[in-house]
Formats: C-alpha cells, sequence, structure tokens
C-alpha cells in the first residue's frame, strides 16, 4: 500500500510584468509564474516584459502563459518565444482545442469562472484533454478581477483532475488556508491583491504570505494583519 504524502498546495503568481517584481518574486521560489498574453489585461507582458527574462527563470519555476480564446498557433509562438512550460486557456476553448495544444507536449490549464453557483458536468468534456483546471471568480473581467467566489462549492468535487484556486486570495487568508481541505485541490494562485500596481508585485507581502502557509508561523503572521 502506498501512502501519499500530504503536501501544502503549490504556489502560483499570475500576472508578472515588471522585471525587477519578477527577479524579486522568482527569488522566493514559487511553483509556477504566471504571464499575461490578453493584450486587453492591465498585466500584458507585451512591450512590458523582454522573453529573455522570462526564459532565464530557474526551470524548478514554472512558467505559464495566460490566453484568452487566442489562436492556437500564436499561444505556440509564444511558448518558442517565452520558454512557456504551462498555457492557461481562460477564454472559451473547447476540450478539442486544449487536447491539440496539450498534444505538442505543454501543459493545459483550463480555467473557469465561477459564479454563485457553478455546473460541473460543463467539466466533463475536458477531462483527459487537460493537466489541470482552474476555478477563478467570474467578474467584469476574464481575470485578475480580485474577488472571491464560495469555495465551499468546490467540497464535493470529484473529477480526476487536480485544479488551481484562484480569484481574490489576498494577505488575510494565509489564515484559513493551511485548514482549508478541498477534494482535488492542487495550486494556489495570487495575483492581484498582492500587487502595488498592475503588473508589479509586493514581494515582501508575498513573502510573508508563503511563510505564513506553514502552520508553525501562524501566530506571527496574524500579529502583522
Ligand atoms: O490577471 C489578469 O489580468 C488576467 C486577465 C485575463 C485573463 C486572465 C487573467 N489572470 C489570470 C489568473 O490566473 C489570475 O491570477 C486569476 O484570475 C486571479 O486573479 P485575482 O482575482 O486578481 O487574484
Amino acid at each position: 500500500m502506498s501512502i501519499k504524502p500530504h503536501h501544502t498546495p503549490y504556489l502560483k503568481v499570475c500576472g508578472m510584468a515588471d522585471a525587477d517584481s519578477l527577479q524579486a518574486v522568482a527569488a522566493l521560489q514559487p511553483d509556477f509564474l504566471g504571464f499575461i498574453f490578453y493584450p486587453q489585461s492591465k498585466r500584458y507582458v507585451g512591450g512590458r516584459l523582454p522573453a529573455a527574462a522570462v526564459r532565464a527563470l530557474p526551470a524548478a519555476i514554472r512558467r505559464v502563459g495566460v490566453f484568452v480564446d487566442e489562436q492556437p498557433a500564436a499561444v505556440l509562438d509564444n511558448v518558442q518565444e517565452y520558454g512557456l512550460d504551462v498555457v492557461q486557456l481562460h477564454g472559451q476553448e473547447s476540450a478539442d482545442v486544449c487536447l491539440a495544444l496539450r498534444m505538442t507536449g505543454v501543459a493545459v490549464i483550463k480555467a473557469f469562472a465561477v459564479g454563485e453557483e457553478f455546473d460541473f458536468t460543463r467539466l466533463e468534456p475536458y477531462v483527459g484533454c487537460v493537466d489541470y483546471f482552474l476555478f477563478d471568480a467570474a467578474g467584469a473581467q476574464p481575470g485578475g478581477n480580485g474577488t472571491a467566489f464560495r469555495w465551499e462549492l468546490l467540497q464535493g468535487y470529484t473529477l480526476p483532475v487536480p485544479y488551481f484556486l484562484a480569484g481574490g486570495i489576498g494577505p488575510e487568508h494565509a489564515v484559513a488556508l493551511p485548514g482549508l481541505s478541498l477534494p482535488g485541490l492542487f495550486a494556489l494562485d495570487l495575483n492581484s491583491r498582492f500587487e502595488t500596481a498592475p503588473g508589479v508585485k509586493d514581494a515582501g507581502q508575498l513573502g510573508r504570505f508563503f511563510r505564513a502557509l506553514n502552520p508553525k508561523n501562524q501566530e506571527s503572521y496574524t500579529d502583522g494583519l
């Protein structure tokens, strides 16, 4: 019998669009760093972050490109140019598009916007076509809205696809997150709640948050809230 070791969720910091902040956040060794390839986003990497700075990241940090209803050929061009390990599809991409991209060897995250309720049967066609789901709060923008959905909706999750929990996760959640037990939870996604400006992350605040996810450090963290 094998016993799977319990681990705290992996950490993804998304929406990196500033070279200095990229270096500071990379030094914290997150598991994933996300880059937005959606021109309408305030965190769009185009013209802000050289591809070479992304390619130069340590291999232990997985580079995630976030796309919204982009042509697969354009997604793959950016995979090459930026050395992306993972593509996060944050629009209405079909299961077929996800599978076609995955077959090229890049890992695929399919994002879904969660409102007051969520119909989990929508996910079924994607099983086997993606590596991960990402559940984000529905809002005015496709992502980066800074609001949370009701995480309890995930308590009955039964699909064999691990997921990223996203949407409005902020410094105050470090207290509740270590005790959060959601089936299938793989990683936490942090973005606008840790910014000093769009695309510029507060590495000090992120570092305190990372440390606080270790329950042993909780008491000193709440002193600082
Ligand atoms: O962050 C954006 O500007 C963005 C724009 C368009 C599509 C996706 C986008 N972000 C993707 C993410 O994975 C975010 O981290 C996620 O939406 C959560 O963001 P936040 O609510 O700010 O924590």
